[in-house]
């Protein structure tokens, strides 16, 4: 277990990093996601031992490493940049994490043999072994740097945006085989991402980050339906969000009120995600729904998705997304004025200071 208690840097007085408690089970894919700047790369530093706290401790199953040299850590770090020896072929890169493990280097050559050829199996490149690896792929160099790490059987592996120079096959298939590969060691991930998709697809439990803080910590499915706060909302990109004030628990939308029984008086913020709305252009929306008129924007075809582009009348951008499997598309020309609509009930309320109505407090060390 990773555990990091208050853990704090700052860079030129600005923080990067502002007092996060966290807690890292063993065997559990974790995925990192904030905007750029909010402090990904930096927070795995600190855990590699690249970045020296300012103040906090970091421990490692019980053992406090915060000063402790990298290479004592017994973590795996996988860097976007690869880091791979250009003048050695495949095998060797693996050997070579291998060979110079500080926990227990492995010498025997018949030993190493068999455990590279293991690795390179594990991540798909079993053919590849003797390639120099200025001849491989993108995908190819991140599974070698891939295994490269995992053959020193780190405790924890720090993956800092693994899939970020991929195509989007690519991606998607890494997607599945990363998560194949770690379930097989059973090793914890950490992965870094800017991509809200990846987040969510990969992790058992998703740590959202903005200005060094952490925002919220939980389940995949929990952050995206229940997001604590109104920057996790936005960073998830699935929610329209509407920005004004609440008054008597109404939300006032224009000329509309929209119930938000619960929120206090004040500035506030309402959200409804994009699967949760309907268009009505000739159809009445059905009763008590919320609904406002907009005016169709857009469209655009996503396979077996639609969204839909409209604007609100007080000029704010509204998605609509619908699934094939559940109705036919609708075809709007630009311009033409309709309905948006939904469930109250599926809206979510957040504060003045951006915390969902009703949220729990956050537990970082959850
Ligand atoms: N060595 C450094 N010296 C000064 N400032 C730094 C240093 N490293 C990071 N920072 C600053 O700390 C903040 C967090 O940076 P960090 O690289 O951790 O963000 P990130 O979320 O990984 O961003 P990205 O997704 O763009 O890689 C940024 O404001 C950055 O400019």
């Amino acid at each position: 277990m990773l555990e990091l208690r208050r853990v704090t840097k700052a860079f030129a007085g600005v923080p990067a990093i502002d007092a996060v408690d966290l807690t890292i089970h063993d065997d559990e894919y974790l995925t990192l996601l904030g905007p750029s700047g909010s402090g990904k790369s930096t927070l795995l530093r600190l855990i590699a031992g690249l970045e020296v706290c300012d103040s906090g401790t970091i421990s490692l199953d019980g053992e406090d490493i915060t000063y402790s040299p990298t290479h004592l850590r017994n973590l795996g770090f996988v860097q976007q940049s690869y880091g791979l020896f250009p003048h050695m072929n495949v095998f060797d890169n693996v050997a070579f994490g291998l060979r110079h493990r500080t926990h227990n280097p492995i010498e025997d050559s018949s030993e190493v043999d068999r455990r590279v050829k293991a690795m390179l199996d594990l991540v798909g490149l079993s053919e590849l072994g003797q390639r120099m690896v200025g001849q491989l792929s993108g995908g190819q160099k991140q599974r070698v740097s891939l295994a490269r790490t995992l053959v020193t059987e780190p405790k924890v592996c720090l993956l800092d945006e693994p899939l970020g120079a991929l195509d989007a096959n690519l991606r998607e298939r890494m997607t599945v085989e990363l998560r194949k590969i770690r379930e097989a060691l059973g090793v914890t991930f950490m992965h870094v991402t800017g991509n809200e998709d990846e987040a969510l697809a990969m992790g058992d439990r998703m740590i959202v980050l903005d200005h060094g803080r952490l925002l919220q910590v939980a389940p995949p499915d929990m952050v995206y339906r229940e997001p604590d706060n109104v920057a996790v909302a936005r960073f998830v990109n699935a929610y329209n969000i509407l920005e004004g004030r609440v008054s008597d628990g109404a939300f006032l939308q224009d000329d509309a009120r929209l119930p938000a029984a619960g929120a206090p008086d004040g500035k506030g913020y309402y959200a409804i995600r994009h699967d949760a709305a309907t268009i009505h252009h000739g159809s009445e929306p059905p009763e008590g729904a919320v609904a406002l008129p907009a005016t169709f924007v857009t469209e655009e075809f996503l396979g077996s998705r639609f969204f839909y582009f409209l604007r609100l009348d007080d000029g704010t951008v509204f998605e609509v997304e619908r699934h094939l499997s559940r109705e036919d598309p609708i075809h709007l020309e630009a311009g033409t004025r309709c309905m948006v609509s939904w469930d109250p009930r599926n809206a979510l309320h957040f504060g003045a200071d951006g915390n969902r109505i009703g949220a729990p407090a956050m537990k970082g060390a959850a």
